[in-house]
Formats: C-alpha cells, sequence, structure tokens
C-alpha cells in the first residue's frame, strides 16, 4: 500500500472480459492498482462477453490471471470479491437492460458513487455499436463521471477512424473519452517530456541548429505468433507507425507546452502533427520502405505462418522519412522504423547533432580523426536510459578524438518499481488525466499521413519477401538515409 495514494471510486464495465488483453494485462494491472490502494473498498468491476459464466467461474478466472503477482495472504481472493459478471451480445440491444440493472446493483454496493468506466477490450468494429447502446439503453449516468477508454485500432485509415469518432462522439464528450495507445505508458516514453523541458541546455539544442536528424526503432524479435488474423490486415504502417511511432514522434517534435497538464500537451501534440508534412503520393514511394520477413535462422517465411495468405503482400517491416515544416524542423529529417523478426526486441531513439562547421582536430594524414556526431540515445527498452555521446581526446601521446558515453541507466530494482503501461494507463484514466491518451485530432492527422503511402502500397505489388530473420529490415531501409548521406545510428554490420 502506497500511504500516498488516493482511492478512485469506480465502477468498471469490461467488454471482451473473458479475451486474452483483459486476462494478460487488465485483471493484473487493476490487482497492482488495489495493491497500492489506488483501488480499495470502492470499486467493482463487471466483465461481459458472450460466454455463460457465473460471477463464481468469473473470479477464479481473474485469479488465475493474477497468480504469478507476489501478494499478502487473503489480498488476491479479497481483490477478486470485486468482480462480476454478465453474459453479454453487445450487438443485442436488449442485452443491455440486464446490464443496466447489474450496474445500478454494484453502484449501490460498492458505493461508486455513480463514476462509470467502460472499458471496450474488443474487435474494434463492436466499439462504435456499444457507445451508441450504452445511451440509448440508459448505462450512462448523471451522478458521477461516464468515461470510455478504447483498445487500438483506431479505424483502419482516416475514413473508418472518422466514421468510429463520430459513432463514440453521440453518447462521450472528446473529454470521456481515452484511447489507449500503451507507447504512452512506457516510463521513458513518458520521460521524453522531462528531458526536454526539465533541462534547459538540452531544450536550447533541440532544433534545426543544432539537430542532424532523429532516429526512431521499434523493433521486435518475435514475429507475428498467434495474431495472424488481425495482422495480416493490418500490417506494420497501420499495427505500429500510424499510432506508436507517430505518438513518440509528436512528444519529440512538440513545443513547450504552456503548463504539464493534459490539455496544454495535447495542443502542443496537435500543432507538431499538424505541421508534419503530407506527401504527394510519389513522394510518399520515395520516402517509405515496406518489407516482409523470409525463412531463415531457423524460422519460418512470414507467409508460411499459420493463418497467414501465403500469397500474402502485408509488410512485416516499414521505414520512413518524416518532415516538419514548422520553424522548429525545417530541414531536419525524423527517420522511424519498426519491424517482426528483427535482430532484437528494443525501442531507442537517437538525436543525432550536427558536426562543428570546422573539425580542428581532423589530421589529413590519418584515417578516422573525424569528429564522431554527439549522440542523444533514449533508451525505452528493455534498458530504460539515457546515453549522451561526446567526443574526447583519447588517452596517451599524441592527439585524437574518440567518441564517450555519459550514460544513465536505471537500476533494475527502478524498473522493477515502475508501473507496467496498462496500470499507468488504467489509473490515468480513473483519474480523468488525458496526457497518455491520444486525442482525435493526433489519432487523424496520423492517419492523414498514413493514407497516402498505404493507398499506393494497396495498388502497388511489393517484391516480397525482401528481408531475413535476425537483420535490419530490407537494405533499402538503409538507402533511405545512405541517399542523404546519413546511416542508422544502431545498425548491423551487413
Ligand atoms: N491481445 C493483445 O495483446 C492486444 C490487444 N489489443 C486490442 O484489445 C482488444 C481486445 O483484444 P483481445 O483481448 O486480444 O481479443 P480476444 O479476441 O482475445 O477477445 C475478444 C473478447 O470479446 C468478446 N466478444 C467477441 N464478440 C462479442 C460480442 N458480440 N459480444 C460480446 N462480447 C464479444 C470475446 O468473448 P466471447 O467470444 O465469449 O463473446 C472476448 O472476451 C482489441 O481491440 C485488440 O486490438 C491491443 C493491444 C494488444
Ligand atoms: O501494439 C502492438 O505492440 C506490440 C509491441 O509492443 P511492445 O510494448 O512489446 O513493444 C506489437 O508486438 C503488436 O504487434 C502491436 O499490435
Amino acid at each position: 500500500m502506497n500511504i500516498l495514494a488516493t482511492e478512485n471510486k469506480a465502477l468498471i464495465t469490461l467488454f471482451g472480459a473473458t479475451g486474452d488483453l483483459a486476462k494478460r494485462k487488465l485483471y493484473t494491472s487493476l490487482f497492482k492498482l488495489y495493491q497500492k490502494g489506488y483501488l480499495a473498498d470502492h470499486f467493482a468491476l463487471l466483465g461481459t462477453s458472450r460466454h455463460e459464466l457465473s460471477d463464481d467461474e468469473f473470479e477464479k478466472m481473474v485469479l488465475d490471471s493474477i497468480k504469478d503477482i507476489p501478494a499478502k495472504d487473503g489480498e488476491a481472493e479479497a481483490f477478486a470479491k470485486h468482480f462480476f459478471y454478465c453474459a453479454h451480445d453487445v450487438t443485442k440491444p436488449e442485452h443491455y437492460v440486464k446490464l443496466k440493472d447489474r450496474l445500478a446493483e454494484l453502484d449501490k454496493q460498492f458505493g461508486t458513487e455513480g463514476n462509470r468506466l467502460f472499458y471496450m477490450s474488443m474487435a474494434p468494429q463492436f466499439f462504435g455499436t456499444i457507445a451508441i447502446n450504452l445511451k440509448k439503453q440508459g448505462l450512462i449516468t448523471d451522478k458521477g463521471y461516464n468515461r470510455l477508454v478504447i483498445e487500438k485500432p483506431f479505424g483502419r485509415d482516416f475514413d473508418s477512424a472518422k466514421k468510429l469518432n463520430d459513432e463514440l462522439s453521440q453518447t462521450f464528450e472528446e473529454n470521456q473519452i481515452f484511447r489507449i495507445d500503451h507507447y504512452l505508458g512506457k516510463e521513458m516514453v513518458q520521460n521524453i517530456q522531462a528531458l526536454r523541458f526539465g533541462n534547459p541546455i538540452i531544450e536550447a539544442l533541440w532544433n534545426n541548429r543544432y539537430i542532424d536528424n532523429i532516429q526512431v526503432t521499434l523493433s521486435e524479435k518475435l514475429g507475428v505468433e498467434e495474431r495472424a488474423g488481425y495482422y495480416d490486415k493490418s500490417g506494420a504502417l497501420r499495427d505500429m507507425l500510424q499510432n506508436h511511432i507517430m505518438q513518440v514522434v509528436a512528444q519529440l517534435a512538440m513545443e513547450e507546452p504552456v503548463a504539464f497538464t493534459d490539455d496544454d500537451v495535447r495542443v502542443e501534440k496537435i500543432k507538431a502533427l499538424r505541421s508534419l508534412r503530407v506527401y504527394t503520393p510519389s513522394e510518399a514511394a520515395a520516402n517509405f520502405v515496406r518489407g516482409q520477413y523470409d525463412a531463415g535462422n531457423g524460422t519460418n517465411a512470414y507467409r508460411n505462418e499459420d493463418g497467414v495468405d501465403p500469397e500474402s503482400g502485408t509488410e512485416t517491416f516499414v521505414a520512413a522519412k518524416l518532415m516538419f515544416d514548422n520553424y522548429r524542423w525545417s530541414g531536419v529529417p525524423f527517420y522511424v522504423r519498426t519491424g517482426k523478426k528483427l535482430a532484437d526486441k528494443f525501442t531507442r531513439i537517437d538525436v543525432v547533432f550536427k558536426k562543428p562547421l570546422i573539425d580542428i582536430f581532423a589530421n589529413p594524414d590519418a584515417k578516422n580523426q573525424n569528429l564522431a556526431s554527439n549522440v542523444l540515445t533514449i533508451y525505452v527498452e528493455p534498458k530504460s536510459g539515457f546515453a549522451l555521446q561526446l567526443n574526447a581526446k583519447h588517452v596517451g601521446q599524441g592527439y585524437t578524438t574518440e567518441p564517450v558515453d555519459l550514460q544513465f541507466l536505471q537500476s533494475d530494482s527502478a524498473k522493477k518499481e515502475s508501473p507496467e503501461p496498462y496500470e499507468r494507463l488504467f489509473h490515468d484514466a480513473l483519474e480523468g488525466n488525458h496526457t497518455n491518451f491520444a486525442s482525435w485530432a493526433e489519432i487523424a492527422y496520423a492517419w492523414k499521413f498514413v493514407d497516402v503511402i498505404r493507398n499506393l502500397w494497396d495498388i502497388e505489388k511489393p517484391s516480397f519477401p525482401n528481408y531475413v530473420p535476425g537483420s535490419m529490415g530490407p537494405a533499402a531501409a538503409d538507402e533511405l538515409l545512405a541517399r542523404d548521406g546519413r546511416k542508422w545510428v544502431y545498425r548491423l554490420n551487413r
């Protein structure tokens, strides 16, 4: 129990309560909030799905999900007593009546003061229907708050995202909607703002006078695993770039907010994304690279994975060059990439600074005497911290320079203490804090940017597969930088 924790009184309705996400992430996150005192006596969760389950069976399912979390005697059982279940098909309006009655009872029983949080952990085609029925069937309260937490993906393109947003808006105001992007719940992604706006020596250099380029890499070692059904229709562009990468980039590109409040942060992220250059189709073709993994290193090619179309044209890798047309970033490329079956699992941001205009240490008689670029690396995962690569004199006779690192890495114990993204985001939604959720305007700008290349790729047949598992993607991703005279900071020797 954290003595500074304030209890959140809330009645949570979870759509998709028997699903993978609920079992793997949501119950564990809620349990951790309970252990720390953010949830206590005045909370209850009503789980729903089409499955027929009794309250006892649901309680057992929740206990099973949290069984690996160290707990005091009786703590898990006491927590599970806050869980209830109601079989429900979200497409059947008449089923909402039962739900409504059950919620009214639980509200009374647990003293949740009319605070309702509806969490949609279901396939996205149901999001709009649920929101509309919540209002029509009277599940929205006029006492306390009504909040909607919504999982990804938010649409497949701008038009479908807008349609979904219009449906949600029939019931919920923008300030009641919490669109999950779990990258915004990661410690080091949240740290970007502290690093930038808490350190004048960083912020003073954070512009096109001093920064040459910024690189964002979200690299995955695993392949598509059991999610082929979803992934083969999505691809890396929709699955990772449109949401996670764009959110990270927005935090790197935004101006300093007036204050560190959710509204002020949102305003600046939206402004940044508004200045992102939306390419013409031919510019998009030149500034995006797609890839799909082949067989190799003892693993299947993507096209031979279970559930994948053997002729699939879905990309499992994407790299892109983004340009912002604004005063701060004019001329500075943001190179981004993500993919499955790459060399390793990690997320990092490399901020590459410009070299001095004149290198007084350059020695024309010796090789490799040029000054290296200063690079600020933000390690998001698996290690968390920062490193700043500077140039220093090589120890010894003569005068040569070499790059050295100033490094801060979080200790293992600090990392253990740090909440998982879903724990943080659940807590923020209970508190009504939007800082780490994506607003509709951000999502809309991101889709408009992505739609150009998606429309092109949907009609042009790719020449796949084009990269081997264990690499950092297709050679074209290196060429994307090489044509600008640059290299990825993190690269393997080919
Ligand atoms: N799993 C993950 O790692 C991640 C998931 N997400 C997102 O989270 C959401 C949920 O994903 P996930 O848990 O994997 O999905 P699952 O397919 O595992 O679960 C779907 C849930 O919805 C229920 N359901 C399906 N149809 C209906 C219906 N008509 N009425 C009521 N309930 C229904 C299912 O139960 P039943 O069939 O019994 O009705 C089940 O509980 C998706 O939006 C996904 O994109 C996001 C990031 C990661
Ligand atoms: O949203 C998603 O993210 C995961 C990667 O998340 P991470 O926290 O493990 O980096 C990705 O595997 C999945 O395809 C995607 O839907």
